[in-house]
């Protein structure tokens, strides 16, 4: 749908925001996927730089927007995607951390649920607790697109951290013994604000550096591997709108 200037966060221009919208945290990184994986991109947001731009895939209008960094940024921009722009599903497209040894560098990681150390979930007002997990149709997509263009994509839960630097870091090996394979800072963020706005979301990450091997990747591996990544996001995306 078009609108003219809704929220304070995201001010459409010309362009129409489209049913499904691939989430990087980098604006940059938004701007590149639009120019390097979309045809015919049209910007409609520039407001505090958190660049979003609508294109077509295949035949099929897909948008592109920056998160920004943290759940308290992806809940604000998933909100205001899902309340006020009629979108469907977004799929954040990231970079994690390494904690299992299922995980190696450029690994594809398709998170299916996300543990988290953040109180965000606290105000939907659970007894208990809200369980943050993929849109399982979405999820099923992405392994089979995995599948076909045979990329290595590895299925399970990763860790949503509000800290980039945790004070403690000698809990790695506590989420690393209860399974988790990756750590990132928005996933859990994005699937509490699906289910809330019942809608629907995935989080794909590529493994930039692993936490218990000390490796990380090169900015030339990381295109690369970005690439792979890129290829399951956007045939996810193409097959979850008509
Ligand atoms: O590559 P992006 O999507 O930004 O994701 C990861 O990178 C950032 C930290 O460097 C955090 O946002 C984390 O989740
Ligand atoms: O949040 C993140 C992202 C990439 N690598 C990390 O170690 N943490």
């Amino acid at each position: 749908m078009t609108k003219s200037s809704i929220s304070a966060s995201i001010s459409v221009t010309d362009a129409e925001i489209a049913k499904v919208v691939l989430m990087p945290g980098d604006p940059l990184r938004a701007k590149h996927v639009a120019e390097h994986y979309l045809e015919n991109p049209v910007c409609f947001n520039t407001v505090r730089n958190m660049l979003g731009y609508t294109g077509t895939y295949r035949g099929k209008k897909i948008s592109v927007m920056g998160s920004g960094m943290g759940i308290p940024s992806m809940g604000l921009y998933a909100t205001e995607l899902y309340t006020q722009f009629d979108v469907d599903a977004i799929i954040r497209i990231g970079s994690a951390g390494g904690l299992s040894d299922q995980v190696k560098l450029r690994d594809v990681v398709v998170a299916m649920a996300a543990s988290t150390n953040s109180n965000y979930g606290a105000a939907y007002n659970m007894p208990g607790y809200l369980a943050p997990a993929a849109s399982y149709d979405m999820l099923a997509h992405s392994v089979e697109a995995a599948k076909k263009l045979n990329v290595n994509a590895v299925v399970g839960t990763v860790y949503t951290s509000d800290h980039f630097y945790y004070p403690r870091p000698e809990i790695n090996q506590q989420l690393r013994d209860l399974g988790h394979l990756a750590v990132e800072m928005e996933t859990a963020g994005l699937y509490w604000t699906a289910v809330g706005c019942h809608k629907k979301a995935l989080s794909i990450l590529t493994i930039s550096d692993h936490l218990f091997t000390g490796e990380a990747l090169s900015a030339e591996d990381r295109q690369e591997s970005f690439h792979e990544m890129m290829e399951v996001a956007l045939e996810a995306a193409w097959q979850s709108v008509e």
